[in-house]
């Protein structure tokens, strides 16, 4: 450990008086807390740092410094139980950001405990249990990831302010003296958590709370709504299954006569091709296969959307450009074609889309009104029974997936960079989700290869409104403007692909954080980040090249937090895309405002 770190550490043993003193005690200046060992002192073993205090039944009489205890940077566990220290919680405890495991209990501890404990947005378990704290209980419901708050036994007035307590394993508050209505925590507590506090009142104890009270918020409609999801879901499923069943049926039937159709004098058939998805050779002519039935009025079928910049755009030019394979994806495969000197185009040729030719057509002008300066417009469409292209410019600048994982140049992509990146793609998506709510168009494949950077790396989200939505569920949205809220299976749907946009940016936010690929649609590298922050060494998440640019560690574990909000498992506790954007701003802003005050 650093030398201001012993010194730090051995001035709080100094303030909390051990009385079992022996030769292998350690917590002097002439050792080294790791290296040697010191008493209760458990190590990173790469770092050298120290990360858990242990000091259990060790008659310790003092008080904590906390300004002393937060100096051990890496310090995630402090557990002081059955000892008698007494005195408050000095609010410096804040200052031990990494702080998992607060293990007080059994003590004299006093005074309030600090509001500012809520900073400790890594905390997962707070046992003060036995002591003597008194007043209210702080908010700290921004805490996340809390799973313990053990308060039994103390002189807690006031009410009992909101806490997670769905995703709370422990908790008591029994034995204090606690006021008002308990929370709704019928199923996760029971009478026990809150028993000997004589003026709360309602469920789950016995006395009911004054009619001038009002009854906490029942969870009955959520819970019903439920159940009422799973069954249309079970309805959705077996209507896929016929619908698929009549699909393929009918491909059966009619596919081998469209394909076997000719194709225009010297375009390739896509059959033909044997690159591989990334193949980076020129073709003469594109490969857009259009039948020769179709060619005729070809030019007439692509459709220049008014905003675009490429007035006059003809399909021949497609057609006779020479057009270079990108890669193929998901949705299909793209293409990099030079029209004219100066000008490349990306077009992209839709695969197995499941849209009409009249809906695609209607999404396409929903698109072109639906503008924002981070979201990649639509320069023309095509559309045919076997063909459906969408044209977009070029960003030469790649994908933030490229910037990210295969720049070779050295490029330097610092903390700055990334945090307006996350804050521009955050803007821009609440205001596409806010305008196409209605129409239940939400990205449906947002991943960082789908974002683009423009000349001035400015990041640009691209394919929006590529996501299909089935025309009664569009119904179903327009008839109810308002919000997803009620029971209505294919709304729930949509709001659910919104909440798989919140999905996909928090990969996105893990991906600017850690520097690492995600593998398999994600989930490789939000299960390592769960892990590593489970393990409590959340520092060892982020990318290398941010440590050593110095990037501050606080706003880094900050956006974490809210990728971590983002990829929450459960839809329903994903955070809207306004919520998100706004958290991402306010952590832009304090890089700004820390930047303003260096310079
Ligand atoms: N307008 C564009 N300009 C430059 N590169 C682009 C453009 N659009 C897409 N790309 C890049 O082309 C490659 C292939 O894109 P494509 O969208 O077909 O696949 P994908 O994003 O990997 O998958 P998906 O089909 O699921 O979106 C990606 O690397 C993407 O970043």
């Amino acid at each position: 450990e650093e030398e201001e770190v012993k010194l730090a550490l051995v001035q709080l043993i100094g303030e909390l008086s051990p009385m079992k003193i022996g030769p292998s005690f350690g917590w002097n200046m002439s050792s080294d807390p790791c290296t040697d060992k010191w008493h209760g002192v458990s190590c990173d073993s790469k770092l050298q740092s120290v990360r858990k205090i242990v000091l259990d039944r060790f008659n310790l009489t003092g008080v904590l410094n906390a300004t002393s205890l937060c100096k051990a940077k890496s310090l995630s566990v402090l557990s002081l139980n059955d000892n008698n220290v007494g005195g408050e919680i000095q609010q410096e405890i804040s200052n031990c950001r990494y702080l998992t495991h607060l293990y007080l209990s059994g003590n004299r501890f006093s005074g309030n405990l600090p509001a500012n404990i809520s900073q400790l947005s890594n905390l997962k378990r707070l046992d003060i249990s036995n002591n003597d704290f008194s007043n209210q209980i702080p908010d700290m419901s921004r805490i996340s990831g809390l799973l313990s708050f053990l308060a039994q036994n103390n002189h807690l007035s006031g009410e009992i302010p909101k806490f997670d307590f769905s995703n709370l394993q422990e908790f008591n508050v029994s034995n204090n003296n606690l006021s008002g209505p308990i929370p709704h925590v019928v199923g996760h507590f029971n009478e026990s958590s809150f028993s000997g506090n004589l003026e709360l009142c309602g469920q789950p104890l016995s006395n009911p709370c004054p009619m001038l009270t009002p009854p906490p918020p029942k969870k009955e409609s959520k819970r019903s709504s439920k159940k009422e999801f799973l069954i249309y879901s079970g309805f959705f499923v077996a209507g896929l299954i016929v619908a698929v069943i009549i699909a393929v049926k009918f491909l059966k039937k009619n596919l081998p006569k469209g394909e076997k159709t000719n194709v225009k004098k010297g375009v390739v058939d896509s059959r033909t091709d044997k690159s591989s998805g990334t193949s980076s050779e020129f073709k003469n002519r594109s490969e857009y296969s259009i039948t020769s039935g179709e060619s005729g009025k070809g030019s007439s079928s692509l459709v220049v959307l008014a905003s675009a910049v490429m007035n006059g755009l003809k399909f021949e030019d497609l057609l006779q450009s020479p057009a270079e394979l990108v890669g193929r994806g998901k949705n299909g495969s793209l293409y990099k074609v030079i029209v004219d000197e100066g000008v490349t185009l990306a077009v992209k040729r839709i695969k197995d889309w499941g849209m009409t030719r009249v809906d695609f057509e209607k999404r396409m002008e929903r698109m072109d009104q639906v503008k924002h300066p981070n979201v990649m417009p639509i320069v023309a469409y095509y559309c045919s029974k076997q063909e459906k292209l969408l044209v977009y410019e070029f960003q030469h600048n790649g994908s933030l997936f490229q910037l990210l994982h295969e720049s070779q140049n050295g490029q330097l992509f610092d903390w700055g960079s990334r945090i307006n990146v996350a804050a521009s793609i955050a803007q821009a998506l609440a205001f596409m989700h806010e305008e196409l709510r209605d129409d239940g168009i939400a990205h449906g494949n947002l991943k960082s290869s789908n974002i683009l950077l423009n000349k001035d790396m400015d990041p640009y989200i691209s394919e929006y409104g590529l996501m299909v939505v089935e025309s009664h569920q569009n119904q179903s949205i327009l008839s109810q403007s308002d919000s997803f809220k009620n029971n209505n299976p294919s709304k729930t749907r949509a709001y659910s692909t919104f909440k798989v946009d919140i999905y996909g940016f928090g990969v996105i936010l893990l991906e600017l954080l850690t520097g690492k690929l995600v593998q398999n649609s994600g989930i490789d590298l939000t299960r390592w980040v769960h892990s590593v922050v489970k393990e409590e060494w959340t520092a060892e998440v982020f990318d290398k090249t941010l440590i050593s640019e110095g990037a501050n560690e606080e706003r880094m574990v900050n956006l974490l937090q809210v990728a971590l909000k983002c990829i929450n498992p459960s839809p329903d506790a994903r955070p809207n895309i306004n919520q998100v954007a706004i958290m991402i701003i306010s952590i832009k802003e304090e890089e700004d405002k820390s930047l303003c005050s260096e310079t």
